[in-house]
This record gives C-alpha cells, sequence and structure tokens, in this order.
C-alpha cells in the first residue's frame, strides 16, 4: 500500500470522455497536492469544461478515474462532494434574490453560518451591494458571487470555471490575490482560463489542452524558462500547433 500522506489531493489517471461517438478528452493524467495551484489553458473547445465536470462528477469518465483526496465519486458521492467547491461557466440565478438571500441559501444547505456568508461577500468586495438583486448586478459581480459560493465550506479542493471572465482588472488582480491567499492557507484551486496573465501570476502548475488532449504540461517556472520573454503566451501559442483546430476562424482568447 502506498502511503497516505504521499497522496495527490487530485489524481486523473488517464481519462477519457466520448459523447455519442465524439472523443471529448483523451488519455488526460494530471496529479495536484494540498496547496497547489493548476490553470487549465487551451483554445475554445478544447475540453477544459469537460474536465472540470469529470473532476466535480458532473460527467462520468468513459476510461479512466478521478480521485479526490483517494475518493473515488462512484463510490462515496457525500465525502467526495464535501471535498470540492464550484464555480460553474455559467449559471441562472434565481430571480428576485439578493446577493445576501442567494449566498445564505447556499450557506443554509450546507449548515454554515451567517458569519462565514458575510465574511465570503466580504472576500469578494459585495459586502456593500449585498441587498441588491442579484439579476441587477454586471456579469463581474455575479461572476464574484458564484466565486464566494465555491469558497463558502473552505473546501481543500476548489474548481472554477472561468472564473476572471468579466473582471475588470481590479478584480483580476484581486482573483490573483484571493488565490494566492487560499493557496497559503493550504487549499488547491484547478481553475480554466483565457487569461494567461492571471495563469503566470496565480497558478503553480498549467496543463494546455487542445483537442481533447493535453499537449503541453509543466510548472509555470519551467514553461517560463522554456519560452522566456514570450511566457505562457508563447506556450499557447506553440501548444494550438499550426491546426489551430478548435477555433476554425483561428482566434485564440487570451
Ligand atoms: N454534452 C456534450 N455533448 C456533446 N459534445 C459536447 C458536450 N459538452 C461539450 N461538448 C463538446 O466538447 C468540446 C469541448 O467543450 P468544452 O466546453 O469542454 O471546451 P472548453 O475548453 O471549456 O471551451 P471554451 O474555452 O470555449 O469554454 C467542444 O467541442 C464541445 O462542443
Amino acid at each position: 500500500m502506498a502511503d497516505d500522506a504521499a497522496k495527490p489531493l487530485l489524481r486523473i489517471e488517464q481519462v477519457g470522455k466520448t459523447i455519442k461517438g465524439q472523443t471529448l478528452l483523451q488519455n488526460i493524467s494530471l496529479e495536484l497536492g494540498p496547496g497547489r495551484v493548476l490553470a487549465l489553458c487551451g483554445g475554445n473547445g478544447a475540453g477544459k469544461s469537460t474536465l472540470l465536470r469529470l473532476v466535480m462528477g458532473l460527467l462520468q469518465p468513459t476510461s479512466g478515474h478521478v480521485e479526490v483526496d483517494g475518493l473515488r465519486w462512484q463510490h462515496d458521492r457525500r465525502a467526495y462532494a464535501d471535498k470540492l467547491g464550484y464555480m460553474p461557466d455559467d449559471y441562472t440565478f434565481s430571480r428576485g434574490l439578493t446577493a445576501w438571500e442567494t449566498l445564505r441559501f447556499w450557506a443554509s444547505l450546507r449548515g454554515l453560518s451567517k458569519r462565514r456568508t458575510e465574511e465570503a461577500l466580504e472576500e469578494v468586495g459585495l459586502a456593500d451591494v449585498r441587498d441588491r438583486k442579484v439579476t441587477a448586478f454586471s456579469k463581474g459581480m455575479r461572476q464574484r458571487l458564484l466565486f464566494a459560493q465555491a469558497m463558502l465550506a473552505k473546501p481543500p479542493l476548489l474548481v472554477l470555471d472561468e472564473p476572471t471572465n468579466g473582471l475588470d482588472p481590479y478584480w483580476m488582480d484581486s482573483f490573483v490575490e484571493l488565490v494566492r491567499k487560499l493557496r497559503s492557507e493550504g487549499h488547491s484551486v484547478l481553475y480554466s482560463t483565457h487569461q494567461l496573465p492571471v495563469a503566470e501570476a496565480s497558478a503553480d502548475e498549467v496543463v494546455f489542452l487542445r483537442g481533447g488532449e493535453a499537449v503541453r504540461q509543466g510548472t509555470v517556472a519551467e514553461l517560463l524558462e522554456q519560452y522566456g520573454v514570450g511566457g505562457l503566451h508563447a506556450a499557447f501559442t506553440d501548444s494550438r500547433g499550426s491546426g489551430a483546430a478548435q477555433d476554425p476562424a483561428g482566434r485564440g482568447r487570451t
């Protein structure tokens, strides 16, 4: 038996996903230790959200498996879910509820206190607008509320799907700070992003997906050493190869 202490928090082993004959992911393997941050990068349709949904247990792999803290979703859903906080890429908020009511609802489901709810709102800078209806929020404010929701229970692993989408530069920097704080408190973060400077500033490791495959992965330090001044942007361009297969228009959002 392997030593438990040596186990990574997240282990993805040879994972593949096929839906209706279309291969969305193939042969993905990665590990993430406690207190580590991994950014998933890649063009539109590369498979980032699909991989995050597999980690969350929202999709099941066609091959391979995912373990969080040694647990598999298929064997122990409740304990597995308790290890995770999730920010989806798209969410329809209940109409008519304020930010406070929305977050309080999520907190109650998890048996969390009002104090923790307040704290989470403060962490994402929404305390002052807590009594405003979420449907009147801007995209960036809704993103911050979703982020607060993912952090509410302070889970060991945060899984965030494009968390900086819609954030202005100030909140982009705040996101980087929050991720660094979470890491310093021992949380691990797995997130997808098109914002390579954010990945460069907040991640320990980066995985580039293309056409459902991990075409390049390494620590940020290794990639920066390899690509020099071009940084992760050069790594991204390189990872797309000549085909730019995932985006017929050839536009890589960064
Ligand atoms: N439920 C599904 N059924 C069939 N195909 C799907 C399904 N979900 C996603 N796909 C396809 O899988 C591929 C990967 O999609 P995914 O959303 O994971 O990409 P992504 O890297 O997150 O893209 P983006 O950067 O545009 O958000 C795409 O070709 C998409 O059309």
